[in-house]
């Protein structure tokens, strides 16, 4: 099906998105989908295209590149262009945002499409008044988007072509933005990612800039780091609830033994593989992971670098619930927005009973985890891995 149509979409979404910059510059918009029945046709589908040009509101360009891959996928299904080269950044964007739609079937495709824009539709027209409770984004966050609205503090990371890879500059602001959550008057506080991955765990490129002291000083330095990070997580006082929005790698899985909810989109996956890396398990996940899903899944997962299905860590008890991509969103924020509405110093009270005489344990973990690992990271394995990611030969 690859006609006019497809060419008509591919023109659209070339003047729309301008430029690379505007592309990580534009506000990231909430992707609400509709829980409507999953039947759009093709004149529903038509439809939705003349009610994009008619929005209030410029949606940014990370949604018009989600609405030209689904558009691509809807009217020819997989991604079947050659990718294009590291030069051509508009053009990569595109081919980026349509092959991560993988084989999402052609009906899911145009129904998500037409849920996408209602939903614009709807947020667009709401916006020309100023609503009380409407989102508040946070200020001087250049990794991060972090709003407030409803009673929920969202901590949303916002590297999306980098696969939300946690650089230096990223850990540093999940431990302000937390920190400023803990005291801030939301209920809960949430974690997810921006765009097709929830994350791909530490940015491999952290190892490049090595400061005037030399690599023991940046393993150093990295592991100072990595031990506040971690450390703002055990002790933050609050229901912390990861929205796993897609495939989850290293320390972003291992964290999550550290969360008080997760919810995974059916597309999610999650992969420890320390030992491909020549890592040793952090996050406190050599103490949680045992303990969450007994030892010797643990070790399949953290020694043997298994990657688990959304559906396989909700049997193991990584995570709490699966919803199907589709209606994830949707179903997630409905269901957060109401469990936000109880009383808030009696939900921080709940999470303390249920964690707090673990918190010094964990404190211990991560100390011991942390100096093990600095030793890691000066080791010939894992530099040699870091090295071939860097040169392209090698993937997870
Ligand atoms: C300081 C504390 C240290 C704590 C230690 C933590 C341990 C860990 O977290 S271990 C896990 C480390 N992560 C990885 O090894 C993932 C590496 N990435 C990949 O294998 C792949 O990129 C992917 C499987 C995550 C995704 O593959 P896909 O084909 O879908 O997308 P790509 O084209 O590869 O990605 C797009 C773009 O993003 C770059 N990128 C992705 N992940 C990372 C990363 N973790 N670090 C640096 N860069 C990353 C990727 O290179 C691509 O860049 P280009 O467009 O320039 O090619």
């Amino acid at each position: 099906m690859a006609g006019a149509s497809g060419r008509l979409a591919w023109c659209r979404c070339l003047s729309a998105v301008r430029s690379p910059l505007q592309v990580v510059c534009f506000p990231a918009l909430k992707l609400h989908v509709s829980g409507a029945a999953m039947r759009a046709s093709l004149k529903d589908l038509e439809n939705a295209v003349n009610q994009v040009k008619l929005l209030k509101k410029d949606p940014g360009n990370e949604v018009k590149l989600k609405l030209y891959a689904l558009y691509k996928q809807a009217t020819e299904g997989p991604c079947n262009m050659p990718k294009p080269g590291v030069f051509d950044l508009i053009n990569k964007a595109k081919w980026e945002a349509w092959n991560a739609l993988g084989s999402l079937p052609e009906e899911t495709a145009r129904q998500n499409y037409v849920d996408l824009v209602s939903s614009l539709s709807s947020s667009s027209e709401s916006s020309s008044q100023v609503k009380p409770g409407a989102d508040k984004e946070h200020a001087g966050y250049g990794t991060l988007v972090v709003t407030s609205e409803d009673g929920i503090t969202k901590i949303m990371l916002n590297r999306p072509t980098r696969k939300n890879a946690i650089s230096t500059q990223m850990y540093q602001e999940i431990i302000l933005a937390l920190k400023a959550a803990s005291q801030d008057d939301s209920a809960i506080t949430v974690l997810t990612g921006n765009g097709d991955f929830y994350c791909s765990g530490n940015d491999l490129t952290n190892v490049t800039d090595t400061p005037l002291g030399g690599i023991e000083e940046k393993a150093k330095n990295s592991t100072n780091l990595l031990r506040d990070f971690v450390a703002s997580f055990i002790d933050f006082p609050k229901p912390l609830i990861a929205v796993v929005n897609g495939p989850a790698v290293g320390i972003a899985v291992t964290l999550l033994g550290l969360f008080d909810i997760v919810y995974a989109s059916d597309r999610a996956t999650f992969h420890t593989p320390f030992s491909h890396l020549g890592l040793s398990p952090e996050g406190c996940s050599s103490y949680t992971f045992p303990k969450i899903m007994g030892p010797t899944k643990a070790t399949e997962m953290l020694t043997f670098g298994k990657k688990l299905t959304a559906r396989e860590a909700c049997a193991q008890g990584l995570v709490t619930e699966v919803f199907p991509d589709a209606t994830f969103q949707k179903e997630v924020w409905t269901r957060l927005t109401a469990y936000a509405k109880l009383p808030s110093n009696v939900l921080r009270i709940s999470k303390q009973v249920i964690r707090n005489r673990e918190k010094e344990k964990l404190h211990s973990v991560n100390v011991e985890e942390s100096s093990i690992i600095q030793g890691r990271f000066l080791s010939e394995e894992s530099m040699n891995a870091v090295m071939n990611f860097l040169s392209k030969r090698a993937k997870l």
